[in-house]
């Protein structure tokens, strides 16, 4: 559908997943804007996208600006950016971050923050381009979830419910735009190795660890070029590698569906899949069992010596 000169918004397009997802599609001629809060690092990574270009008249546009926020903000920030760039094509909502815990050593405050950033930072750009999109016919929208948006596991009750909450957003608008050929894509990444991820390492419970180490940690060129494949060929969801693959066809539930082809690998596979994820299910319970235990120990010692 998209020939040179698409133009892409990106949502958290100052580092990691996000930054890779602008330079996938400027190598593909693309321009650009960028959002963040800090301008500091929109304009390093507006330098190293650039780098990517393959004609002179492309353009990145960085502008600051809290997604989370005000929606009149954002709105004015799409409407700046379409002033100088025209309609948005596509929308890519990657601003995002995590925390994990214990439920009850989370802070309230966190369950709020993720809710603003993850799940309302992707419902105000979403919503200030989708009259345009619609009234052109045209467009794609991209939600960066996580497959910790596909099942919920031990530290993330504040994380996995903001990113499970953008799922339930994106089934409900597919069903609204398909008839005005505007398709939304969901993106449900492993581990990724960015910014992101090393701070929210600094942090993580020991389960959390050794439950994600199910999964190889990914590079996020990888990921952005296939959420940017997944999104130009309007596929609802975007996975990657064979545990994406297979998380994503178990957790298809009424997922809107692209091609026969898939809705029939689904039907195939689920007994297979949940045969499987028992066992993963197994697993995941002996690690947090097995980590209480550990904790416990030094007690005992102590008491005893
Ligand atoms: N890395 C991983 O392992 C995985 C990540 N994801 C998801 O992918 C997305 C990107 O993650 P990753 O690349 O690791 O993250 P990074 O922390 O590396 O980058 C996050 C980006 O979002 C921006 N951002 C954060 N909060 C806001 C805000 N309130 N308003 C505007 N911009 C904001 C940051 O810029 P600034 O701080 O300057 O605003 C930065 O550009 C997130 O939604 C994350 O949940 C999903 C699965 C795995
Ligand atoms: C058939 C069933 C297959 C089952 C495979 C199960 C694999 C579960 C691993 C979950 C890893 C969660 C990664 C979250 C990444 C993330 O979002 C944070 N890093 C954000 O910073």
């Amino acid at each position: 559908m998209f020939m040179l000169h698409f133009f892409s918004f990106v949502t958290g397009g100052s580092s990691g997943i996000g930054k890779c997802i602008a330079i996938e599609c400027y190598k593909q001629g693309a321009f650009i804007t960028l959002v963040a809060r800090n301008e500091d690092k929109l304009l390093q990574a507006k330098k190293e996208i650039e780098k990517h270009s393959i004609n002179d008249k492309q353009v990145v546009l960085c502008i600051s600006v809290d997604v989370s926020q005000d929606y009149n903000q954002v709105e004015n920030v799409i409407k700046q950016a379409q002033e100088k760039l025209g309609p948005v094509d596509m929308l890519v909502n990657c601003a995002g971050t995590s925390m994990s815990g214990k439920f009850e050593e989370l802070e309230v405050s966190s369950f709020e923050k993720l809710m603003s950033i993850n799940y309302l930072g992707s419902v105000y750009p979403s919503r200030a381009v989708i009259t345009t999109m619609k009234e052109r016919r045209v467009g794609r929208i991209v939600f960066v979830s996580s497959q910790a948006g596909q099942l919920g596991l031990f530290g993330f009750t504040a994380y996995s419910s903001s990113k499970f909450a953008i799922r339930g957003l994106a089934e409900a608008l597919q069903m609204e735009v398909k008839p005005y050929n505007v398709y939304v894509t969901v993106a449900y990444p492993p581990d990724t190795d960015t910014p992101g991820l090393a701070e929210e390492n600094k942090t993580k419970p020991l389960e959390t660890r050794l439950i994600s180490e199910t999964t190889a940690i990914c590079k996020p060129e990888q990921v952005a070029k296939q959420i940017v494949k997944d999104a130009i060929q309007g596929n609802f969801n975007s996975s990657i590698g064979s545990d994406g693959y297979m998380l994503s066809s178990l957790t298809c539930g009424m997922a809107p569906v692209t091609s026969i082809t898939e809705g029939l690998q689904q039907v195939v596979t689920m007994g297979l899949f949940r045969t499987i994820a028992l066992f993963y299910l197994g697993s995941f319970d002996n690690i947090v069992r097995r980590c209480m235990v550990q904790k416990a120990k030094p007690e005992v010692v102590d008491k005893t010596a």
